[in-house]
């Protein structure tokens, strides 16, 4: 993954049709997702319960961009080799899922991944300032996780001055949770670069419909870019 700048569309696979992941993730792909964006979740960090590495793995063979594994799981440490083993590109493990988050970042990257940290709503930028060597994405949540569809909450502030802090290092501002074509553009100006969108990607369509995927994939991406 070489680092690049542009708007990139991430739909989350958490609002596909779960009896059909392979063709789902073909589906997006071919309709131009830039990043394909996996959420784990342990019903323990979150009220709610997805996949684990055996369901991760059997997703990779589909997979041909990046696969972008959120984990909304604690602790993390514990299971960061079985997501390596399973394929992921990105590994985002939560600032808030213990208090180790430097060597768990540490322990991504000597896994041979790209090393992820989110931060949910109510965790201030500060929490990453001295993890942004150690950082190539982080994913600011624009709704407490746990699940797809909800309503976005304004993090332009923060996101803006992650972007300061983070200066010429090549680190990815990825933006998750109610991500559409009104709040793109807001958080594009503030300096994101990924974009998170699970319910406005699916929404509307289907594998036999697939081309609805691409035009809600376009026009995400329209509205981030016509601010920069
Ligand atoms: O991590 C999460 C939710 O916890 C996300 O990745 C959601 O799946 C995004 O869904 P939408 O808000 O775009 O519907
Ligand atoms: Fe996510």
């Amino acid at each position: 993954m070489s680092f690049d700048r542009s708007i990139k569309i991430a739909p989350s696979i958490l609002s596909a049709d779960f009896a059909n992941f392979g063709q789902e993730i073909r589906a997006i792909e071919a309709q131009g997702a830039d990043w394909v964006h996996v959420d784990v979740m342990d019903g323990h960090f979150v009220p709610n319960l997805t996949f684990g590495p055996p369901a991760v793995k059997a997703f990779r063979p589909h997979v041909k961009t990046v696969m972008d594994v959120h984990l909304m799981i604690s602790p993390v440490d514990a299971y960061i080799d079985a997501y390596a083993d399973a394929g992921a590109d990105v590994l985002t493990a939560h600032v808030e899922a213990g208090p180790h988050t430097h060597r768990t970042l540490q322990a991504i990257r000597g896994a041979g991944m790209k090393a992820g940290v989110a931060l949910n709503p109510g965790t201030p930028a500060e929490a990453v300032e001295h993890l942004l060597d150690l950082t190539d994405v982080i994913c600011v949540m624009t709704v407490n996780p746990g699940f797809g569809g909800q309503k976005f909450i304004d993090m332009t502030s923060k996101i803006r001055k992650l972007r300061s802090m983070i200066g010429d290092r090549p680190v990815h501002i990825e933006i998750d949770g109610g991500v559409d074509p009104t709040t793109a553009p807001l958080v594009a100006a503030a300096g994101a670069d990924v974009l998170v969108a699970g319910s406005a990607v699916f929404r509307g369509g289907s594998v036999g419909n697939a081309d609805v995927y691409g035009e809600n994939i376009r026009n995400i991406r329209a509205a981030a870019n016509s601010v920069l």
